[in-house]
């Protein structure tokens, strides 16, 4: 078995984890900056969604080399796997940012998730039990969704895994998620993904839909659009899993993609596990 395979296995125990130690990142009212890079800006993308929508206050993310100068906010959170990568490092240079990270070494105010650490360059457990912890530090409980990514673990993918193309959609804070499964199926298996937010797909990313391609919505479906979808022959894709089970369906997805195509998983085309880059001059 891969390593990326078996951290997608690892991700519910993770979650469990995640969800029994969490603690707030800020208090209710603050403004928060929620910043990462790649998967982890993704992560970031979904806990200010969540956040904001759970009446918390003032929640905005970035990717790390987006964060607007001058900006003033109560808290910034960072997310990082490898605490390693520049643009996030840059930015806990001059903020005080609670940093969400796999890596034991960094000082400071750290949330240190190391149980959920990867071999792979590909980020999955790691990046989820971040946003777990996020979820359940806002008083979320997450008990439903670790049983439904067990579930999520078993799902026939079917023939998902021989379609041209997929274009991930999401709402509110699964906007990230399909983000992140765009991602996944890019890196790992190097395909054709795209993704949006879903009442953006009616504005042009429908004009790629046809027999052979997916449509994938993570969360529940805008009225029409499953039918809008069906009409151009595409496949359509929705879950009753909570949507961060449903990336984990995605993941799954990435990995057998990649199989198919003769691809290793663990082996990703032009990556590197973290980005480091020279200073600027
Ligand atoms: O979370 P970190 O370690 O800062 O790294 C983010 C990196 O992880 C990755 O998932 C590695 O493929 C990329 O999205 C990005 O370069």
């Amino acid at each position: 078995m891969s390593h990326v395979a078996e951290e997608i296995a690892g991700q519910p125990a993770c979650w469990r984890r995640a969800a029994a130690e969490a603690r707030p990142v800020a208090e209710p009212g603050e403004s928060v900056a929620v910043v990462g890079c790649g998967t982890s800006w993704f992560m970031a993308m979904a806990f200010a969604a969540l956040r904001e929508a759970a009446g918390h206050g003032h929640t905005d993310a970035f990717a790390a080399s987006e964060f607007p100068a001058g900006r003033d906010y109560d808290q910034v959170v960072a997310i990082t796997r490898s605490g390693t990568t520049t643009e996030v490092l840059d930015l806990l240079a001059t903020t005080g940012a609670t940093v969400l990270t796999a890596n034991p070494d960094l000082t400071g105010n750290t949330v240190l998730l190391d149980y959920a650490d990867e071999e792979s360059v590909v980020q999955t457990r790691f990046a989820t039990t971040a946003l777990a912890y996020l979820r359940a530090s806002l008083g979320e409980d997450l008990t439903a969704a670790a049983a439904d990514a067990e579930r999520a673990l078993t799902v026939d993918l079917g023939d998902l895994v021989a379609a041209d193309q997929v274009t991930f959609l999401g709402r509110g804070w699964t906007v990230g998620l399909a983000h992140e499964a765009a991602l996944k199926l890019r890196e790992a298996a190097s395909a054709w993904t795209e993704s949006y937010p879903a009442m953006e797909y009616r504005h042009g990313p429908i004009s790629v839909a046809e027999p052979g391609r997916v449509t994938w919505l993570f969360g529940p479906a805008p009225a029409g659009l499953a039918d809008d979808v069906a009409a151009t022959g595409a496949t359509w894709v929705d879950s009753d899993l909570d949507p961060m089970a449903h990336l984990v369906v995605a993941q799954r997805l990435a990995v057998a993609v990649a199989r198919r195509r003769g691809l290793d998983p663990d082996r990703p085309r032009h990556l590197t596990r973290s980005v480091v880059l020279p200073p600027c001059r």
